[in-house]
């Protein structure tokens, strides 16, 4: 782990291709409740632009690309994340140990740095998902090694399932170790592509650090208030 910025409690996922979308989402929300992530959808559309829209308006970013290469393409990708001035990047665990370290090395562990954290395996898998990709002990031995892996290497924490969130929490202790959980679902909204999926209220119990919320929140005729109601709820 590495000294790095703080973290919201709750990210709201901007997924988005168009820029007056991505402008209406972000003048709904407050940024005292939440921070913004922006995944391959609206950074692949409208690139550092959505960051930067983001940044205006007060809100920490999360850059989720999810980098997943060779350890040379990754250690770049991480350095030009850091320059977009983000709070949180990410890549892929299962990228393996030494492409894990020179990510590790890109980011560096400045105070102002992002942190940096590692997906083990996606909210939208369950065990039989595992299994068809050669996966045969389930998620949660599946997430335990990536995350051990990931600890090993030094990354701040991981994105899990809140199922695992309590087990993740041990290996990423203290102020500094983070556990982001997206397939989070209120009680009664729909599950949707999403499989290991927690209530906001179960996520933070289980040890969730951040929680990472879209379509509840942006897919609703009122986001601001969707999003005032899963704070109220917490
Ligand atoms: O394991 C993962 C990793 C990332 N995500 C991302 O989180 C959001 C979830 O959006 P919802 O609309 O709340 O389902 C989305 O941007 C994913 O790319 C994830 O779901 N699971």
């Amino acid at each position: 782990m590495a000294r790095h910025r703080p973290q919201p409690r709750i990210y709201v996922a901007l997924d988005a291709a168009h820029e007056g979308r991505v402008r209406g989402l972000l003048g709904a929300l407050d940024p005292s409740l939440c921070g913004i992530k922006i995944g391959k959808e609206a950074f692949t559309a409208l690139g550092p632009k959505a960051i930067e829209w983001a940044r205006q308006r007060g809100f920490p970013v999360f850059l989720d690309l999810k980098f997943h290469d060779i350890p040379n393409t990754v250690a770049q990708a991480c350095r030009a994340a850091a320059d977009l001035d983000v709070a949180l990047v990410n890549v892929h665990a299962s990228g393996g140990r030494r492409m894990l370290e020179a990510a590790r090395e890109a980011i560096g562990g400045a105070e102002d740095a992002p942190a940096l954290i590692a997906v083990t395996v996606l909210t939208s898998m369950e065990d039989a998902d595992l299994a068809e990709v050669g996966v045969s002990d389930g998620a949660e031995a599946q997430v335990e090694r990536l995350a051990r892996l990931t600890a090993a290497a030094g990354l701040d924490g991981v994105v899990c399932s809140a199922r695992e969130a309590s087990a993740m929490r041990a290996l990423f202790p203290g102020e500094g170790g983070l556990v982001v959980t997206p397939g989070v679902r209120p009680a009664g909204s729909a599950r949707d592509d999403q499989r290991r999926v927690v209530t906001p209220s179960e996520a933070l119990a289980n040890g969730a650090t951040s929680l990472v919320i879209g379509r509840p929140i942006t897919a609703a005729g009122d986001p601001g208030r969707a999003l005032e109601a899963i704070v109220a709820e917490l």
